[in-house]
């Protein structure tokens, strides 16, 4: 496992006009700084204008006049190795409009010398390919665009497109793995470079004639070339499959800040949902102890889920013009970056069996012992034994064990189907010996075992009776003590109202004569130990459930 934080690169526009506003630190040991130098009266609005320095750290930066070349080699190139290798491998080019995204991805049209990240990448592969006779490789490649949160099969070769809608629409699945799936969308094999390379042409082309008059394609939508790999060494069953995606992302523009209305608003406002869902992404994945990533909440995001915190080396390629109307975009390209920055990856290795490749080597080893048995022994042996077989090897072994000899052999030949039938039927003897039964004739436990297992059981469940009887008693004997203590407190009440009562009936008496009987009758045991009695009754009731 390669744990990574995602690769961070600046790539600078070339521009004539003035360039004083920003400058590039590129050292080898600390990384590259790029810092942008705002002088007050130049901020138009959209850049703080408390602040006139801006710096911000990356791997590298490339200035105006690095070619293309130098970009392969410093970003592309690294990660083919390492998808040569067997890892997954994502470079994605994010920056606003017009600011060189599509130039670095796929390269300029004009001269053969601006060939972009994904023909050198393609050609650098295949070229590794053809050094490396050890081992057998197979490419294939497919070409999503994501627009208005809709997937289109770009490699779709009838060639009758001519609006987006037109295109395979692509649709995403997941399993109950949480790994994603996109339906409808194609997988061509693609043999040599001139192959894949014909591709691209025509997931580019497909891209330029659905192109909607409103719809500038390369602005307005997300582009995913995606190379998939297998690698294997002729005659193993062990492969290595590995993805290389590379991304042309739709321009990073703020809708604030691109005047549009109407369907323009609609698209611009979709884009920015779906990097606003990737910053969303990005923000999770940066902030420590955060358990739960909304990559569902997007096409963009879900498609990218590995490339983003996952099994990936990533790279990102922020893209900048340095013109000063265009500095605030610039800035806010390399503040998104510096956060991308903090996702950690961890990529694995992606080696797998090939199952069916495997399945018919075992066969062929297993055909090829046969075989070898059968020359060794002079017979085939393919099935179960047969009843005869059975039959005389129980005569055999009964034989053996009646055998008073104790140096008796039980030759049985070198097959080992009848060796484990013997030795499970003698440890079949040897079980029914210590139980004191005798062996059925299907060798299944005999009759005294079940009738132990049943008397277990009987005992367990009488044990079981016995502690509920033990818990009852305890809770009666509880109960009575409650009783005899409540009988008693209602004797000492009666007694003590009695003797209280007999001294009034003495005084009332010695003074008026009156009798106090009345008083007395309704102060009887009877009346006053009402509530005892009551809650005697209740535990009686009680203790007589309990012991039912
Ligand atoms: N490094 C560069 N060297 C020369 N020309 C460049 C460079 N970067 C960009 N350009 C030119 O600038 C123009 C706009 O570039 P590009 O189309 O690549 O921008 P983008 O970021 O992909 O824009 P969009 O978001 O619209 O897709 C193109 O004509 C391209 O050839």
């Amino acid at each position: 496992m390669v744990k990574q934080t995602i690769q961070i690169y600046g790539r600078i526009k070339p521009t004539k006009k003035n360039t004083t506003v920003y400058s590039v630190d590129n050292e080898e040991q600390t990384g590259a700084f790029l810092e942008f130098l705002v002088p007050r009266d130049l901020a138009d609005g959209f850049v703080n204008n408390k602040r006139e320095c801006y710096k911000f750290r990356f791997l590298k930066v490339f200035d105006q006049a690095v070619e293309q070349e130098e970009v392969f080699e410093n970003i592309a190139k690294p990660v083919a190795d390492s998808v040569l290798a067997g890892y997954n491998g994502t470079i994605f080019a994010y920056g606003q409009t017009g600011s060189g995204k599509t130039f670095t991805i796929t390269g300029g049209a004009e001269h053969y010398s601006d060939r972009g990240i994904i023909p050198r990448t393609l050609s650098y592969l295949y070229e590794r390919f053809s050094q490396d006779s050890s081992m057998v490789y197979t490419t294939h490649i497919s070409y999503l665009e994501i627009y208005n949160e809709m997937g289109y099969d770009l490699l779709d070769s009838r060639h009758e497109a001519s609006r987006l809608e037109d295109l395979p629409k692509v649709l995403i699945m997941e399993d109950p793995d949480q790994n994603i799936h996109l339906r409808n969308l194609s997988l061509q094999q693609s043999a040599n470079e001139e192959e894949a390379l014909n591709l691209l042409f025509l997931g580019d082309t497909n891209r330029m004639i659905a192109e909607t008059p409103m719809n500038q394609a390369s602005t307005r939508s997300h582009c995913i070339f995606t190379m998939h790999l297998c690698r294997r060494e002729p005659g193993s069953a062990t492969l290595r499959r590995s993805k290389l995606h590379l991304v042309d992302l739709a321009g990073s523009d703020r809708v604030s800040k691109t005047g549009l209305s109407g369907q323009l608003l609609t698209e611009a406002k979709y884009i920015n949902l779906s990097l606003h869902y990737l910053e969303q992404v990005i923000i999770a994945l940066s902030e420590k102890n955060r358990s739960h990533i909304p990559y569902r909440n997007s096409m963009l995001t879900s498609v990218l889920r590995d490339s983003l915190g996952g099994n990936c080396m990533t790279t990102m390629i922020a893209t900048m013009a340095v013109d000063r109307r265009n500095l605030d975009e610039s800035i806010s390209t390399c503040r998104f970056a510096q956060r991308v920055a903090l996702i950690k990856n961890e990529a694995i290795l992606n080696e797998e069996l090939d199952p069916a490749l495997l399945i018919a080597r075992l066969k062929r080893e297993i055909q090829s012992l046969k075989e070898e048995l059968a020359m060794l022994t002079g017979e085939q042996r393919d099935g179960q034994l047969t009843v005869e077989e059975i039959q005389r090897l129980e005569e055999l072994v009964k034989a053996f064990l009646d055998d008073p000899d104790p140096d008796v052999m039980l030759s049985l030949g070198p097959d080992m189907r009848k060796i484990q039938f013997c030795f499970s039927l003698l440890k079949m003897m040897i079980m029914d010996k210590q139980r004191g039964g005798n062996p059925n004739a299907d060798g299944k436990a005999s009759p005294t075992a079940a009738e132990r297992e049943d008397s277990q059981q009987s005992a367990a469940e009488v044990t079981k009776l016995k502690e509920m009887m033990t818990h009852r008693d305890n809770e009666i004997s509880i109960l009575v003590k409650m009783l005899k203590k409540e009988k008693k407190r209602a004797q000492d009440a009666v007694a003590q109202i009695a003797n209280t009562v007999n001294g009034q009936r003495t005084a009332s008496q010695d003074a008026s004569g009156l009798s106090t009987m009345p008083l007395l009758r309704e102060g009887s045991p009877d009346s006053i130990s009402t509530g005892h009695r009551g809650r005697a009754i209740k535990h009686m009731k009680r203790v007589k459930a309990l012991s039912r």
